[in-house]
């Protein structure tokens, strides 16, 4: 699924009324439908007081038309304008003065802070007062509002997007924008519902579709691709038949140092449950009967150092090499990534302490074959690229890095965002259940072991980003999130697999689940 801006947005509201023959006051009666029976099929009929609150644009407009489709089902609803300028709109005017229609109790104006209502636990907001057209952080009463909301306990559900909130631009005031408890969204998702600092206001959301053009949606170039399932079926190569171990590559982990042998093991182990073929582990030789202990499965080359690597050689060659997990960052283990990134051709995948190592010397980075693959937390990345103003600020280095390193670069997170170029992809698998040690070396285990197979690294990213989090989602389901292990999350890669391609009952809405 595409991530637009808001112009685009715009762009595809006045393309879809044109070529549909349609008004944009249909469109709107279209979208605060679609709101109405999200909320009808919940309410089933129950007589909860549900207060909307309209600002004067078409996010407004849409609340009113929500109002007057609920009062014309009967139900218990409270109309309020944040009357917060003059400039209302023409759709707005046009359904403020159809729910009078509909109602003797009409809309309640608002102008200041002493109109400001009582609002009990049990009742429902309705956050219509900006959409996507803010052009300017709230302030004053506005602003004083919106905390007035957020202090309620009562649910509250955004429409479009909740208010205070730029779909794609830096936050200004986190005090000025609605908490939403869920928001429903018009078309697509906007970006902003997926970076840290501004997704905690749209912590769940469903996506509505309000049929805007197709053909506008599908050729435009979208700020973001969203990793769901139809996604990553599409990226899934099948296994073949007469394949052999061969077939699916050898995959090389270069990880572990005396006390983070562990590390070689979850990415080793890893690299088998995604597929690899073969996968041999180099490690320090006081990982040697460890790993033959632990994964019979593996081949282990050793250092000639006891503790930590010093001098990466082999004599065969990788499909694939994952690098860095628990290594350390000793002086000889500098030299040895050196060497390593010099001598090989193939991309690597670049995890934790591989990554810190070129962050103390960046003269590393030129040695890094192109296409390779680098994982970094937020704090790698930090030191990697260095600090940054905000989630867009931090957006854009990244692209230039990745433009200039000709490297893939997936930031991990709640949402991870694999960065190619000026290509973002955002991952909508994973949960806190997988904020846990080792988790990270499941990743590089995963993407290395679909490299080894033949993935090019961008899907290899994309698709291990996906599986990863899709098999963290499956062991978080099974024995809830704090109990689960980077273990677990690898021992249900398998599961990962079968649910790519699981039937499940058909959705009766029309809305995708987030
Ligand atoms: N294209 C679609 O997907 C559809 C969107 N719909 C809805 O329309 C809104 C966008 O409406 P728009 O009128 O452009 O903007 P807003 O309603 O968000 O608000 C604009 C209004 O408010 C003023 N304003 C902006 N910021 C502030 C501020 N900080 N303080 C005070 N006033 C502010 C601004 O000047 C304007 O007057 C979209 O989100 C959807 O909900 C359609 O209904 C369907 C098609
Ligand atoms: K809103």
């Amino acid at each position: 699924m595409k991530i637009f801006s808001a112009a685009q947005l715009y762009e595809a509201d006045k393309t879809t009324v044109e070529k549909q023959k349609i008004t944009s006051a249909d469109l709107m009666e279209r979208a605060g439908t679609q709101i109405f029976q999200w909320l009808h099929q919940r309410l089933n009929g129950a007589p909860v007081p549900i207060h909307i609150f309209c600002g004067i644009g078409d996010n407004g407009g849409d609340g009113l038309v929500v109002g007057r489709l609920l009062i014309e089902h009967g139900y218990s609803v409270i109309v309020y304008v944040v009357n917060c300028s003059d400039k209302r709109s023409k759709n707005f005017l046009l359904n403020y003065d159809k729910i009078k229609n509909v109602t003797k109790n009409w809309p309640l104006l608002m102008k200041g802070e002493d109109d400001f209502p009582e609002i009990n636990s049990e009742d429902i907001i309705v956050d219509a007062i900006f959409g996507i057209g803010l052009n300017r952080c709230p302030g004053g009463w506005v602003k004083k509002l919106i905390q007035y909301l957020n202090e309620s306990k009562a649910f509250k559900l955004a429409v479009d997007i909740p208010s205070g909130l730029y779909s794609n631009a830096p936050l200004e005031d986190k005090e000025a924008v609605l908490k939403a408890n869920h928001t429903l969204t018009f078309q697509a998702p906007k970006l902003a519902f997926f970076l840290p600092e501004t997704a905690v206001f749209a912590p769940s959301f469903d996506v509505l579709d309000i049929g805007l053009d197709l053909e506008f949606l599908h050729n435009a170039e979208p700020l973001a691709q969203l990793i769901s399932k139809p996604e990553a079926q599409r990226f899934y190569q099948t296994r073949e038949k007469f394949g052999h171990k061969g077939t699916y590559g050898h995959a090389l982990i270069v990880a572990g140092s005396y006390g983070k042998m562990g590390a070689a093991i979850l990415s080793t182990t890893a690299a088998f449950r995604i597929g690899s073929g073969m996968v041999t582990a180099f490690v320090p030789k006081c990982g040697y009967n460890i790993l033959q202990t632990a994964i019979p499965e593996a081949m282990v080359i050793t250092d000639n150092e006891e503790a930590f690597l010093s001098d990466i050689s082999f004599d065969f060659e990788p499909s694939a090499i994952g690098v860095g997990m628990g290594i350390g960052k000793n002086k000889a283990t500098v030299e040895a990534l050196k060497k390593l990134f010099t001598d090989s051709e193939i991309p690597f995948v670049i995890d934790a302490d591989a990554l810190n190592n070129i962050s103390e010397n960046k003269g590393l980075l030129k040695l890094l074959p192109k296409h390779s693959v680098l994982t970094p937390h937020p704090g790698e990345l930090k030191r990697l690229i260095g600090e940054w103003k905000d989630d867009y600020d931090k957006l854009e280095k990244v692209k230039k890095f990745s433009e200039k390193h000709e490297v893939v670069v997936v930031i991990k997170g709640a949402y991870t965002i694999t960065v190619y170029g000026d290509k973002l992809y955002i991952n909508t698998t994973g949960n806190p259940g997988m904020a846990t040690a080792g988790s990270g070396d499941a990743l590089s285990g995963v993407i290395t072991g679909l490299l080894s197979q033949g993935y090019d690294p961008l899907l290899a990213s994309v698709f291990g980003v996906y599986m990863h989090g899709s098999a963290g989602d499956i062991a978080s389901e099974q024995m809830g999130f704090e109990a689960v292990m980077a273990g677990d999350i690898i021992d249900n890669l398998g599961e990962a697999y079968l649910d790519l391609f699981a039937q499940t009952e058909p959705e009766n809405e029309s809305s995708e689940k987030n």
